[in-house]
């Protein structure tokens, strides 16, 4: 079975001494258990602080973006070099923010999960439509282009490492969810597109989350689709509580 794995994405959220007590808190009540992975996906600055924090736990730290190249002149951009180097493991790849307002696109973002391998980081890819390309019926060629381009080039044992996060902009951060048999169809349209790339073996270990307005009075019902695998969390992410909520829903 594979695991279920719960991430927060604070987004351009929080000060220092909210991410710090957040942590203090996470890592104190998070359920052990085997079956659920928690990572917390924050801004750049607390990176460090927040690894530090949860050394010894079973809490991961993402960031949310970084750049391909492993240094260079680049200004303002961070490298897998410098997010491996303070311990973080996961990084938030492609997320529709970044796509619509920082002109990421499929092809930077599969330069970005190559670097994340290369690196030893876990990418969370994030592909989705937009309520145009949905109601126009483009919503399964969209995501399944998106998940061609972002793992060309990967080996399989790659591909089985990446996490897949669903998230439709329609529901991101709108309160609209799309309905759990909706989402079930897309991520098994992404399970399916996963297997044509690599292998069947491949495929059946591939997470693939949902996101879009995700919060602990459905997740539970999201979870039990055969596809969803887990949530990519925005704005029920940011209280210690209510991730505690959304990660608990994870262990059953
Ligand atoms: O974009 C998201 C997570 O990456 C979803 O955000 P919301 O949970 O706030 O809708």
């Amino acid at each position: 079975m594979r695991k279920k794995v719960i991430a927060g994405n604070w987004k351009m959220n929080k000060v220092l001494s909210e991410a710090n007590g957040f942590v203090e808190e996470v890592v104190i009540k998070v359920p052990k258990s085997d079956n659920v992975e928690a990572i917390v996906c924050a801004p750049f600055p607390y990176l460090a602080s927040l690894v530090e924090k949860s050394k010894g736990s079973d809490v991961k730290i993402s960031a949310q973006n970084m750049h391909f190249e492993d240094n260079g002149a680049f200004t303002g951009e961070v490298s897998p070099v410098m997010l491996k180097d303070i311990g973080v493991t996961h990084v938030v790849l492609g997320h529709s923010e970044r796509r619509e307002y920082f002109a990421e696109t499929d092809e930077t973002v599969n330069k970005k999960t190559h670097a994340a391998f290369n690196h030893g980081l876990t990418p969370i890819v994030c592909v989705g439509e937009t309520l145009e390309q949905r109601e126009a019926n483009e919503t399964m060629n969209h995501v399944g282009d998106q998940v061609k381009n972002a793992l060309e080039g990967l080996s399989n044992e790659q591909v089985a490492e990446t996490i897949i996060a669903y998230e439709p902009i329609w529901a991101i951060g709108t309160g609209k969810t799309a309905s759990s048999e909706d989402a079930n169809e897309v991520c098994s349209h992404i399970r399916n597109v996963v297997k044509e790339v690599s292998t069947v073996e491949t495929a059946e270990k591939v997470v693939i989350q949902y996101g879009g307005s995700v919060k602990p009075a459905n997740i539970e019902e999201l979870l039990t689709q055969s596809d969803i695998d887990g949530a990519l969390v925005g704005g029920a992410s940011l209280e210690a509580e209510s991730f505690l909520q959304l990660v608990e829903a994870g262990t059953k």
